[in-house]
């Protein structure tokens, strides 16, 4: 009966040289090309089953692969450990109402049914003005917040606990996070159309980092995923600004609203 070790060298050709690992050394010395068929022979390898290429980039990872899955590693262990009021059993479970309270001065709801209200009840046109451009930032908001979640579809972390104040379909993914996007929208075209005092400009910068800080501690975002939402938020507002619905740009609209 053959020896393991004598019939894997028959496979290899029947030198130990022929091992694969040895390959590189004996390519160096042999006018044969290593891709050669006699060369695949040789070593065992099946012509019919070349490496996968993708086996190879595995092996050979970029500098940046590495560092994004570093940073979402980091991003993972972080927002775990800041998950602190994700349940009443947390570390400050006895806070999680209060950062739902936080939550809903955040939510979609409030504020389209608060600036559909001030729309109606509006009766100088440059007021109806502001207002009808904050239902348009709302309402594109939603939009491209649904669309970056349905594309990108990162789960919500395991820690969260599905118990929000009205949801869609899209909102079972985390990245980006709803809330942050729209604090930083609304505080950016606030700080920029309302004459507000100084606490009251503080202050809606506050209510942002709060809003943002809680969706964290409430388990319901990594923190990459409220981050990429202020950021978008932010460069929202560009666009609203850059598209502004007046009177003459889309006199229809303002039609509708004129009493
Ligand atoms: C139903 C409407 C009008 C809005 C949904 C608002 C909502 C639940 C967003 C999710 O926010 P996060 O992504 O921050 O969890």
């Amino acid at each position: 009966m053959p020896s393991p070790r004598s019939s894997r060298e028959r496979r290899a050709g029947g030198s130990s040289s022929g091992r694969p690992e040895f390959l590189s050394l004996v390519s160096q010395r042999s006018p044969i090309p290593p891709d050669s068929p006699s060369r695949r022979k040789e070593s065992g390898i099946s012509a019919a089953a070349p490496m996968p290429e993708e086996d190879c980039m595995k092996l050979n990872p970029s500098f940046l692969g590495i560092a994004l899955s570093s940073l979402l590693a980091i991003d993972l262990w972080a927002s775990k450990r800041l998950g602190v009021c994700a349940g009443e059993g947390s570390t400050w479970g006895s806070a999680r109402p209060l950062m739902k309270v936080i939550e809903i001065s955040g939510h979609g709801i409030p504020w389209l049914l608060g600036t559909f209200y001030g729309l109606c009840q509006s009766d100088s046109s440059a007021a109806r003005e502001v207002l009808l451009n904050l239902l348009f930032a709302l309402l594109l908001d939603l939009v491209m917040v649904a669309v970056v979640k349905g594309i990108v579809k990162r789960p919500r972390p395991t820690h969260n606990k599905m118990d929000m104040f009205v949801t869609i379909s899209v909102d079972k993914y985390s990245f980006p996070s709803g809330h942050a996007t729209r604090a930083a929208l609304v505080c950016r075209f606030v700080l920029r159309h309302l004459v507000l005092a100084i606490p009251l400009r503080v202050l809606m910068v506050l209510w942002v980092l709060i809003v943002s800080v809680s969706r964290v501690m409430l388990g319901r975002h990594n923190m990459t995923d409220v981050l990429f939402g202020l950021l978008l938020g932010y460069m929202l507002y560009s666009v609203v600004e850059y598209c502004w619905l007046s009177p003459l740009s889309a006199p229809a609209l303002f039609a509708l609203w004129s009493h």
